[in-house]
């Protein structure tokens, strides 16, 4: 457990509007979570889990309530501010992983770390690092195109773990997977994110994946329970 990591969901709703009434997606969502819990987001489909995690990842705003990550409130802050915030204390690893497909795997680890201006000699033995620990430190010079999909998954969470963060957010991480290799990436995310401390909320339709988890909730009429 990491205590210094926290995440502090209050009350939070989320409307989006239509021709007629808005279409209330987000009514009253609770959360407190700390270094080293990690949460399974499930439900239907158009329940609200993928805008949930846009707004925990600070790329949507919530139209009421509050959400705090290491005690700061982010929607408080500029757009550069909230740029550098995000690029802090929050990985992402989604299913299409967004890997640069011209870089090679190692650049993409870097990525983070470079679009915010610090110099390559600083981060790339850590970027080694965490490849070396998500088994692919021989595929450093490889180009995504040239991976594997769980070995591409791999490679975006040693980047979603580069910048230190605080939470990692994953959107169906081994959507794309066949069961054997979701099961080696979900092992893999769980042992770095506990080693490391972090908070990690995955939204998925598998429940192999939930049940690795440390606790599970439902979205259901715009509320976790
Ligand atoms: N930008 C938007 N404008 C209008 N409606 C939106 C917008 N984004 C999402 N919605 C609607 O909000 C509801 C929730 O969508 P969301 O993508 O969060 O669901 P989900 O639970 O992630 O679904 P799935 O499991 O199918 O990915 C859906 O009815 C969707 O159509």
């Amino acid at each position: 457990m990491n205590a210094a990591h926290s995440l502090k969901v209050d009350h939070l709703s989320k409307s989006f509007p239509t021709a007629t009434d808005p279409l209330r997606v987000l009514l009253d969502v609770s959360l407190d979570l700390t270094g080293g819990d990690s949460l399974a987001i499930v439900g239907p489909s158009g329940s609200g889990k993928s805008t949930l995690l846009h707004i925990l990842g600070t790329l949507d705003h919530p139209d009421g309530g509050s959400v705090m990550i290491d005690g700061r409130d982010p929607f408080s802050l500029s757009e550069n501010e909230l740029a550098v915030f995000r690029n802090e204390h929050i990985g992402f690893v989604f299913q299409d992983h967004h890997l640069l497909p011209q870089l090679t795997v190692i650049e993409n680890v870097l990525v983070p770390a470079l679009a915010q201006g610090k110099p390559r000699s600083e981060v790339f033995g850590r970027a080694e690092q965490l490849l070396e620990s998500v088994g692919l430190a021989a595929r450093i010079g490889h180009v995504p195109g040239e991976l594997s999909g769980g070995e591409r998954e791999r490679v975006a969470i040693a980047r979603a773990l580069l910048m230190q963060p605080s939470l990692i957010l994953a959107d169906e991480p081994t959507g794309n997977l066949d069961r054997r290799t979701a099961d080696a990436v979900t092992e893999l995310l769980l042992s770095l994110q506990s080693d490391f401390g972090v908070i990690l909320i995955a939204v998925t339709h598998s429940d192999s994946l939930a049940a690795a988890m440390s606790s599970r909730r439902e979205l259901q009429d715009g509320k976790l329970v």
